[in-house]
């Protein structure tokens, strides 16, 4: 198998090796910091070694409720918010068929917004349908899965009964405390736990993320097998590759790059994106610090957000998440009018047309003062997948330590929660 690989090259006009060598001192110092468990928010290190300690048994068990649902559904909802449900969703997104919504797919997700007009539409798609559900909080008190799930767990009830809804309701959630794990007991519901020691951000390849994944029908062993291999790569001289993408990202922010954009030119790393925002802006973004993680799609940004990157202000920079081989093979046609004149194309490559895209924007970029690093990924797997988890996952780790904040907490999501409630007129919220 081969590996994702880090291309900095594109970064060193704007910060010297010494700049990043200084940084570098900082990784180590935080990768060990974190392998001991003397950083900031050790108690939430237990993502560290956590794809190596999936057993086998335990995928069993994730197969069979999966499959059970596969088999009594046409449709599962998947309701969770936050790192309850951007893992699967990447994974599902960068796995699916672009056209697979089109043609009937297994999994919707909700619970991730509150507006009444999803909710409704969701609500009137289920209508008459076989549906499950797979709710999922690690806190089991978050509002917007609550309010999701109320919804739909009366509708399942009201279109099967009571029996049959319990049968077809999982849920994810803390192994004793909150509201979802005192329901699950109460109404007999299967449940998997998330374990105390992993943050939801860093959840993905618990059953949070796990589950979902097979519901959908895709391969979480080989999902598991590419972090477990980034893991056990990490754990010598392979540690370089997430340690240096956090000392390059935080030589970059000393000198006032303070926007990271990742950017992908395939619309399936969409929610990788997604996910990885939250990964590095709850992880970093706070005591006034952090680089702001942002993403766009490309080619297609380029004709909207192109503009600001190629001549705005100058403090951002890109990290290009650039995927080897495509799936697919696909030439452009050659025309015997040639009016649209493109058969300087013909018989190349869609991918080649998207790659060269993505060569000249790079250098373009560059030249317009935006300093570039790119990810590099064999193929889009599941297996690859695994791997780029895990090693963004250990980057933000060593990042944060580099940054001297606590990468495992996330104060500051209280506040806006606090003001709803108030507002909301929750009991105990109105002195607030
Ligand atoms: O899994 P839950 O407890 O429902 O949390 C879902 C999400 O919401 C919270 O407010 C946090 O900001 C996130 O870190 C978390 O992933």
């Amino acid at each position: 198998m081969d590996r994702i690989k880090l291309d900095y090259s594109k970064v060193l006009s704007f910060v010297g090796e010494e700049e990043i060598a200084v940084q570098r001192e900082k990784a180590t110092k935080a990768l060990k910091d974190l392998e001991d468990g003397t950083c900031k928010g050790s108690d939430f290190l237990g993502w560290l070694d956590l794809p190596v300690h999936i057993t086998d048994d335990e995928l069993d068990r994730i197969s069979a409720c999966a499959n059970k649902l596969r088999e009594q559904t046409d449709v599962v909802v998947i309701v969770g918010i936050g790192g309850s449900y951007l893992g699967a969703k990447a994974v599902i997104e960068a796995m699916s068929g672009s056209f697979d919504a089109y043609s009937g797919t297994k999994v919707v997700f909700a619970g991730n917004n509150v507006s009444e007009d999803y909710l409704y539409e969701l609500q009137a798609f289920l209508k008459d349908k076989k549906f499950g559900i797979c709710v999922i909080s690690k806190s089991g008190t978050t509002t917007e899965p609550a309010v999701a799930f109320r919804l739909l767990k009366d509708q399942l009830i009201e279109q099967e009964g009571i029996t049959v809804a319990r049968e077809r309701i999982v849920a994810i959630t803390d192994e004793k405390k909150g509201a979802l794990r005192t329901m699950s007991d109460r109404e007999g519901y299967e449940t998997f736990i998330i374990p105390d020691n992993v943050g939801g951000r860093y959840s993905v390849l618990t059953p949070v993320g796990l589950l979902p994944v097979v519901i959908a029908g895709f391969d979480v062993r080989a999902l598991v097998k590419g972090a477990v291999d980034m893991r056990a790569y990490s754990k010598g001289n392979g540690a370089e590759l997430s340690a240096t993408y956090a000392a390059v990202r935080n030589a970059l922010y000393e000198k006032g790059y303070v926007i990271e954009i990742t950017v992908n030119f395939n619309p399936k790393l969409h929610y990788v994106a997604e996910w990885w925002k939250q990964l590095y802006g709850e992880s970093e973004g706070k005591e006034n610090k952090g680089i702001f993680p942002a993403s766009v799609d490309f080619t297609t940004d380029l004709h909207s957000m192109g503009q600001y990157i190629q001549e705005g202000r100058r403090n951002l920079f890109e990290t290009v998440l650039s995927i080897d081989k495509t799936k697919y093979s696909l030439q452009v046609p050659c025309d015997a009018h040639d009016l649209d004149k493109l058969n300087y194309l013909a018989g190349k490559r869609v991918d080649e047309v998207n790659k060269m895209a993505e060569l000249g924007t790079q250098l373009a970029h560059v030249d317009g003062g935006v300093p570039n690093i790119r990810v590099i990924i064999p193929e889009l797997t599941e297996y690859y997948l695994g791997q780029l988890f895990y090693f963004y996952e250990l980057a933000c780790g060593i990042s944060g330590g580099i940054l001297g904040v606590n990468t495992f907490d996330q104060p500051g999501v209280e506040a806006y929660k606090n003001n709803m409630f108030m507002l909301l007129g929750k009991p105990g919220y109105e002195r607030k």
